[in-house]
């Protein structure tokens, strides 16, 4: 029995490969002889495993859960097609706010013997896939996607670069020590450098007072700056509404600032930024090419960086908004009516199945540590919807992680990059 691949806690085995994958012309695929008693071993933890394995046949395969124990003769070769790795036609600006943007193209076929067990059971795109009578929610992929937008705002830049001599600039306060916010600024750093943007950073003490309006100010004048953000959340005795104020309008690549909000929330306006978070999951939406007009949306969580801002968005997309928050009763009832969901609540699997409609798609923004001693960090990351139950009712689902939480850093490069085209007037 060999291991092919694993997705969150789900690992995949098969008995023989019928093709080797140095051999086979599609490295997206895997071919598998309907004789060999394919079969999916779902829902095993098996950390060891795992590690001799990294280099799995398959990178990031959506409904993987197959199970195939055909005993048909017949010699075709059932082909179970993971990810179609046709890239994005290139767009310029393509992720530019309210645009709707080209596709992404995303498959799972399957060319089985007579016993094809495989269906898509949605007439959206987010169709789940029924294996055996069972039905499995589409994998919305944010870590594969983040990585298509990274390869496109790439080309960008090397276009701006080529044009104008301009290399957008995005500069990164930091205060205190909180190991998650100092994770995402690397993170940050990392994906600029990916792309071409030149990063500035600034790390502050803690007990830092003035040092950050005094920091902001420069950069608002620096005009190798086209971005700027403050890492939040800020240590408790910052006042975070005067530094968020601070930042210059045409630079602020968070969309926090209020001027930005208030645009984004006014008919007929447009905000020159959309925060990061709320737009990478609008993107996903349009790249998974999920209707969201006249739909019944629930945003859970009324946060000012990411359940207001997602909930505005989207009422642009015109669909009909909900806000569920701590205060709401029944939300369960309320949630259960939506045709999609946002959660950004921070609470670890509080969206249970029977909150989901069934055939909804989730958006899962939760990023919350769960303790694990299996881990070898000791926790692991789950989102505040149970993928377990919401994924056998819902037909499609953001993963936590590699769902959401990649796209806020490609929304930031995005943004940096629009920013740079606006001030430098580039098309
Ligand atoms: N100034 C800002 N502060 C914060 C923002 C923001 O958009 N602007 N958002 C969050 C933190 N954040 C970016 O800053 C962020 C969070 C999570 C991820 C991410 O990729 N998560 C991974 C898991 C990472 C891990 O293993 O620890 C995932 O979900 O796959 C990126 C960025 C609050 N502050």
């Amino acid at each position: 029995m060999v291991y092919i691949g694993s997705y969150r806690r789900e690992y995949l085995f098969y008995n023989e490969p019928s093709t080797p994958p140095s051999q086979n012309p599609n490295p997206h695929s895997i071919s598998i002889n309907p004789n060999s008693n394919f079969r999916a071993i779902i829902g095993l933890r098996l950390p060891s495993v795992c590690k001799l394995h990294k280099m799995a046949l398959i990178d990031t395969a959506a409904a993987m859960i197959f199970t195939d124990r055909s005993s048909s003769s017949s010699s075709s070769t059932a082909r179970l097609l993971i990810y179609n790795s046709t890239k994005f036609q290139k767009f310029p600006n393509t992720i530019s706010p309210f645009r709707r943007s080209n596709s992404l193209r995303f498959g799972i076929s399957s060319r089985t013997s007579s016993r094809t067990i495989i269906t898509h059971c949605s007439s959206s795109s987010a169709s789940a896939i029924q294996v055996n009578n069972e039905t499995f929610a589409k994998v919305i992929d944010g870590k594969r996607v983040a990585k298509d937008i990274r390869e496109e705002i790439a080309v960008e830049i090397s276009r701006m670069k080529e044009e104008i001599g301009i290399v957008p600039g995005l500069a990164v306060i930091l205060v205190g020590d909180r190991k998650d916010s100092a994770t995402y600024v690397r993170n940050k750093k990392k994906a600029c450098d990916s792309v071409g943007i030149n990063s500035y950073e600034v790390r502050l003490a803690e007990d830092s007072t003035e040092e950050v309006l005094n920091h902001i100010s420069k950069f608002n004048d620096d005009p190798s700056v086209h971005g700027i953000l403050v890492q939040l959340p800020l240590p408790s005795h910052m006042n975070e509404q005067n530094i968020l104020n601070a930042v210059c309008i045409e630079k602020d690549v968070d969309g926090f600032h209020p001027l930005n909000i208030g645009l984004l929330a006014m008919r007929g306006r447009e905000p020159l930024f959309v925060p990061c978070t709320p737009k990478g999951c609008i993107e996903l939406l349009h790249r998974y090419d999920i209707p969201i007009k006249g739909k019944r949306a629930v945003v859970i969580g009324r946060s000012n960086i990411v359940g207001m801002p997602a909930a505005l968005l989207l009422q642009r997309e015109d669909a009909t908004v909900s806000i569920v928050h701590s205060r709401t009763k029944n939300p369960e009832e309320i949630t259960r009516q939506a045709d999609i969901i946002i959660s950004a609540v921070g609470q670890p699997d509080m969206v249970r199945g029977s909150w989901v409609k069934p055939g909804a798609v989730l958006i899962d923004v939760g990023i919350n540590p769960v303790e694990d001693p299996e881990s070898p960090r000791g926790y692991r990351l789950v989102g505040d919807i149970c993928y377990e139950e919401a994924s056998k009712v819902a037909s499609a689902i953001t993963p936590v992680p590699g769902g959401v939480g990649p796209m806020t850093i490609a929304m930031l490069l995005s943004n940096t990059l629009l920013s740079a085209k606006r001030i430098h007037n580039l098309r």
